[in-house]
C-alpha cells in the first residue's frame, strides 16, 4: 500500500510554511483593513504562525515545543474584535500568497488546505469577541488530514 504523505510533507515541509507566512505578513502590513490590527505584531509572529500551521498539517511539534498549544493560539485573539471583513481579507491574501510562492495547487491539497484555513479563521474571529472561549486549556492541537479527498492528486500514478 502506498504511504500517504502528510499535508506538511506534500506542501514542502517547514521551508514552505515559513516562506508562506513571511510573504503573507508583508502583504498584511500593506493592507488597509489588516494593517491596523497587525502593526504592533512581534517580529516572531510570522514564524509562530508558520510553526502552528505546520504542526496542524502533520509537521513537527514546533509550536508545542516553543511552549504553545491550541489554547495559547486562541488566547492571542482574545478581545481583538476581528470582523468578518478582516477574516475574508486574511483568507484572500493567504491564498493569493500560496499561489505566488507556488504551494502545491492540486485540487486535493488545496481542498484540505482551505478547509483548515476556513475553520481556523472562523475560530479566531469567534474567540476574538471577548475573553471567553469554548476551547479548553487542555484542548489538543488540531490535526488536519486529507479529509474527503483521501490523498494527494496522483495524476494516474
Ligand atoms: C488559521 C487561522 C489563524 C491562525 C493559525 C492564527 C495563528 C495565530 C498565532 C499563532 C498568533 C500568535 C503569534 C505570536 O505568538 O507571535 C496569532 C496572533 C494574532 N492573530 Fe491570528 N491566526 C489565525 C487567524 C487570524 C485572523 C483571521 C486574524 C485577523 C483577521 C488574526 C489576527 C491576529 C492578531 C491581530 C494577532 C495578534 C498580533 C500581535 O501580536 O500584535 N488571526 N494568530
Amino acid at each position: 500500500m502506498k504511504q500517504i504523505p502528510t499535508l506538511y510533507e506534500w506542501a514542502g515541509g517547514m521551508p514552505a510554511f515559513e516562506k508562506l507566512t513571511a510573504a503573507f505578513y508583508k502583504k498584511v502590513l500593506k493592507d488597509e483593513l489588516l494593517e491596523p490590527i497587525f502593526k504592533h505584531m512581534s517580529p516572531h509572529h510570522q514564524l509562530h504562525v508558520a510553526h502552528f500551521i505546520a504542526e496542524v498539517f502533520g509537521g513537527p511539534e514546533a509550536y508545542t515545543a516553543e511552549g504553545g498549544c491550541h489554547f495559547t493560539m486562541i488566547q492571542k485573539h482574545f478581545s481583538k474584535h476581528l470582523t468578518e471583513a478582516q477574516r475574508k481579507r486574511w483568507v484572500f491574501l493567504l491564498l493569493e500568497t500560496a499561489d505566488e510562492i507556488e504551494l502545491p495547487d492540486d485540487p486535493e491539497f488545496r481542498s484540505a488546505f482551505v478547509g483548515y484555513i476556513e475553520w481556523g479563521t472562523r475560530i479566531a474571529v469567534i474567540n476574538s469577541q471577548g475573553e471567553h472561549t469554548g476551547v479548553a486549556v487542555t484542548e489538543p492541537m488540531p490535526r488536519w488530514g486529507w479529509g474527503e479527498t483521501g490523498g494527494p492528486y496522483l495524476n494516474g500514478e
